[in-house]
Formats: structure tokens, C-alpha cells, sequence
């Protein structure tokens, strides 16, 4: 926001005196209050930025505070579960528009952020229906200034592409870094010693905030169960295929997915964040 001067005035909060502390240190905001009350007061614009399972008593905390005509917005990887925590609290007359930058890493904290985050990340803004176009095209001006490239979804099926983009490889990069930890004798040496690219990419999403996971996953449930029920479906069809030595099954599925990966990027689209985890 400091960069694009996308706000006249940043006023930001936390619930931990540490982590207002470092965000202080870093003068991450021009003002950090001690509560959400004071934070919000006045502003126009409201990001919520906690774990999903946060959403709800953050919105019935600030609820009262918000200046009429205010727009409400958040960051949430699930849409549906937070506007069905939110929007029960919020008094007429403030506009609720969901967000989901899809652009972060597997750090967290005050000190995780970089300027360059949203640089040509995709935001998906979730208007509600009856959302008010004049203030949903504000929003989407105010992710431009940010960097990213705008676009809108309806939230079922938001949830839905990104139980199958995020959320279900998460939980497989998840299980991939458990098991080997499974096998605690290889572990503690040719597992770490010989970690080629592809486990290490796994244990980098492995090392994600577990409390913004596990709300995730509480509140994706139908959508996740229903990517994981497919994913384990072709997983044994290439179990048996190794098994019974069909060379030509996991050749032509490997085919296929190469030409996925092709497509990314010549769609301009490979999601490296060019300066990942360099942090503050
Ligand atoms: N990290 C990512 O890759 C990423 C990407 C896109 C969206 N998101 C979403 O952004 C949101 C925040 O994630 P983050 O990575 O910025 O996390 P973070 O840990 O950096 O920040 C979370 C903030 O929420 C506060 N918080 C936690 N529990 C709370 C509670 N019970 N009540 C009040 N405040 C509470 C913490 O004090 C902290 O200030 C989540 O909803 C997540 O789904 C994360
Ligand atoms: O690179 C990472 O650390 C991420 O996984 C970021 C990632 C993603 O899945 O792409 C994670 C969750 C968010 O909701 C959006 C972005």
C-alpha cells in the first residue's frame, strides 16, 4: 500500500503487544493501535487479515466501529465459511466485498511481508450479488495498485478451484513430509542429506502456519474431500499401473500433465515468486 500510495493513511493491529511491537519497529503502518476498535475507526477501507476461524470474532468486534459507507474486505483462502462468518455482524450501510490474493508463502508474521508480494498475483474479488458495482470496481482498483491482476469468482466455486490449485496440494506435500518423517531413521540423514528439488519444494509448503491450515481445511471440507476422493482415485490407478508394469499408463499420464505445466507457463502464468522467501 505504501508503495502505490493506494492509502492516504494505513492504520494497522494485531492481537499480540510483540507483534504490534515489531510492526512499529518496521513502521509497517503509520499508526498501530492496541485494538481492532481504534483500528477501523474512520477508515474507509477494512482488510481483515486472520485465520479463517478468526474471521467471526474480529468482524463482531469491529462491527460497531465501522464508519457507515466503509467497505469491508478480507484475505481469507475460503470464501463461502467467511462471509458466512462475517456478514451476520455487519450493521447496513458497509459494503462486504471478499477477497482471496491468491499470492503469500509459507512464512508469517509481521516480518514475512515484502513490497513485491502481489506483483502479478491473481485477486479474486467475491461480491456478494446485490454488492454496489461503484465500490466492488474501487476494490479492484485498489489490488491493481498493489500489483495484481484482477478478476472475480462466485464463492462456491472459488472454493472449489482452489481446493484442487491449493488447498488439496498442500495437504499432499503435507503427507509426503509426515511420511518420511515416518521413516525416522532415514530422516535424520539420507532424507535431509540428499533432499532432491522435488521433496524439498514439499517440505517448503510443508513448513505453512498450521493454525491457517487447519482452518482451511475445517472450512473447505466438501470441496476438499471432493479433491482428495479424485486425487486418491488416480493414485491407485498409478499404483497398479507400477505395479503391473504399465509402462505405456504412466507415460501417457506423464504426458499430459507436462503439457499442463507447458501451458503455465506460456500463459506467463508460472507462479514463482521471483524474490520467495527472502522476507523483510
Ligand atoms: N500465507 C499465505 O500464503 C496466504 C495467502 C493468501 C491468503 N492468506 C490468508 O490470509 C489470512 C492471514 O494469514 P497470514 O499468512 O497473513 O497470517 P499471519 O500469521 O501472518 O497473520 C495472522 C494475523 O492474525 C492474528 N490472529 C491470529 N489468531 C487470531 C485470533 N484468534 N483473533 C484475532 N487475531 C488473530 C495474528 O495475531 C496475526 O496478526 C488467512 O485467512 C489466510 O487464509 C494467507
Ligand atoms: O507459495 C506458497 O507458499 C503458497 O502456497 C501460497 C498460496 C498458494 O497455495 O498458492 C497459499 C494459500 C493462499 O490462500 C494463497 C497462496
Amino acid at each position: 500500500m505504501r508503495r502505490s500510495g493506494a492509502a492516504e493513511v494505513i492504520s494497522g493491529t494485531s492481537r499480540s503487544a510483540e507483534t504490534r511491537a515489531i510492526a512499529r519497529e518496521l513502521t509497517l503502518a503509520d499508526e498501530i493501535t492496541d485494538t481492532a476498535a481504534e483500528a477501523v475507526r474512520d477508515a474507509d477501507l477494512v482488510v481483515l487479515c486472520v485465520p479463517i476461524g478468526a474471521m467471526e470474532a474480529v468482524a463482531r468486534d469491529i462491527a460497531p466501529h465501522l464508519k457507515p459507507g466503509a467497505t469491508l474486505t478480507d484475505v481469507g483462502s475460503v470464501k463461502r465459511a467467511v462471509i458466512d462468518a462475517v456478514a451476520p455482524h455487519l450493521p447496513d450501510g458497509v459494503h462486504f466485498i471478499p477477497a482471496h490474493p491468491l499470492a503469500g508463502t509459507e512464512q508469517s508474521g509481521p516480518r514475512s511481508g515484502f513490497a513485491e508480494l502481489f506483483d502479478n498475483r491473481w485477486c479474486i474479488l467475491v461480491p456478494p450479488e446485490n454488492a454496489d458495482r461503484k465500490e466492488v470496481a474501487r476494490l479492484a482498483r485498489f489490488w491493481e495498485a498493489l500489483g495484481s491482476n484482477v478478476d472475480e469468482m462466485e464463492a462456491d466455486h472459488h472454493d472449489l478451484v482452489l481446493a484442487v490449485t491449493s488447498h488439496a496440494p498442500h495437504l499432499i506435500a503435507y503427507t509426503m513430509v509426515g511420511v518420511a518423517d515416518d521413516l525416522r531413521r532415514v530422516t535424520d540423514s539420507e532424507v535431509v542429506k540428499y533432499s532432491a528439488a522435488g521433496f524439498r519444494d514439499f517440505t517448503r509448503i510443508a513448513a505453512s502456519d498450521p493454525t491457517m491450515w487447519r482452518d482451511v481445511f475445517l472450512t473447505n471440507k466438501d470441496a476438499t474431500l471432493e479433491i482428495l476422493g479424485r486425487f486418491t482415485e488416480e493414485l491407485f490407478a498409478l499404483q497398479r499401473a507400477i505395479r503391473t508394469g504399465d509402462g505405456a499408463h504412466l507415460h501417457d499420464y506423464f504426458t499430459r500433465t507436462r503439457a499442463i505445466r507447458r501451458g503455465i507457463v506460456e500463459a506467463g502464468q508460472d507462479t514463482d515468486i521471483p524474490n520467495f522467501g527472502r522476507g523483510r
